[in-house]
């Protein structure tokens, strides 16, 4: 049995997690904690993977706890830069044997949808990303955009490919969304949706547009369980779903 517990756990997600551990086998929920809980109550409970779903601002402060105990982690939660995974790297190499996976996406469709934008990127002269999500969303844009853009970034830098074509000089702050690496990211909030993305790549004569949409948390489940049930094994730091996918 590997003891599970989960940051976070009255969120939407986390609260999600919680039936998804309950119901799984060979884990077990061994406590449950949310804003204001000590984290204390992880190692009294015995957990070795901790799921973090909670927010930008506190994930860190959760993370070096948990690498200092030689917990491992599983974190969904939003916000990760450069400068953030080098505290984690650094963190890691003083409790050898503990492992965190930061997955910005933990849907199959997503994980997918990132490679398939990533592998199309290098024959298209555009590409911008839309992202939908609901209006209790806190940060903008998502980090699936966020990753999204980088991997396309990288596979553009690898193919030598030029700049994206853009003869926009004058209009409103904002109108062309941000930026993330040179590729333009947009953010929808609306009632009603959960978690959606487009990647439209286009070319003189053809367009195509990769989407995906999640339209149940629980379509994240199945690979916060993988991430669980792989990290145990999995030393150090692993950036997306993917290193835990057989994807070729
Ligand atoms: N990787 C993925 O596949 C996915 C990632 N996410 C990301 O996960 C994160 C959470 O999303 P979501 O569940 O929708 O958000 P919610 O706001 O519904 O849940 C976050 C929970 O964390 C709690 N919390 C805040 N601070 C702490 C703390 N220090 N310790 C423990 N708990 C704390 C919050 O409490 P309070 O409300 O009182 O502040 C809240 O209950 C976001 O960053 C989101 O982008 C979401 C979906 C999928
Ligand atoms: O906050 C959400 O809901 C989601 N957050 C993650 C992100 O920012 O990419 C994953 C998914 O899009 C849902």
């Amino acid at each position: 049995m590997i003891k599970v517990g989960v940051l976070g756990a009255k969120g939407k997600m986390g609260a999600e997690t919680c039936l998804a551990v309950e119901g799984a086998d060979g884990l077990e929920l061994v406590a449950r904690l949310d804003q204001g809980d000590e984290l204390e109550e992880l190692a009294k409970a015995g957990a070795q993977v901790v799921v973090d779903f909670t927010r930008p601002e506190v994930v860190m402060d959760n993370l070096a706890w948990c690498i200092a105990n030689g917990i491992n982690a599983v974190v969904g939660t939003t916000g990760f830069d450069e400068e953030r995974l080098a505290t984690l790297r650094g963190q890691l190499e003083k409790s050898p044997g503990t492992g965190v996976l930061i997955a910005a996406n933990f849907s199959i469709g997503a994980v997918l949808m990132m490679q398939f934008a990533a592998q199309a990127a290098k024959y298209y002269e555009s590409v911008e990303i839309v992202e939908l999500h609901h209006p209790d969303k806190v940060d903008a844009p998502s980090g699936t955009a966020r990753r999204t853009a980088e991997l396309i970034a990288a596979a553009r830098r690898e193919a030598g490919s030029g700049a994206i074509p853009d003869a926009t000089t004058t209009g409103l702050d904002g109108a062309r969304g941000a930026e993330v690496e040179g590729i333009h990211v947009h953010g929808i909030r609306l009632r009603g949706l959960v978690a959606h993305q487009e990647v439209l790549l286009g070319n003189v004569g053809e367009n195509l547009t990769i989407r995906h949409d999640s339209i149940h948390r629980e379509s994240f489940m199945a690979g916060v369980l993988l991430g669980v049930r792989r990290i145990v094994d999995t030393p150090g730091l692993t950036i997306g779903l993917e290193h835990f996918l057989e994807l070729d």
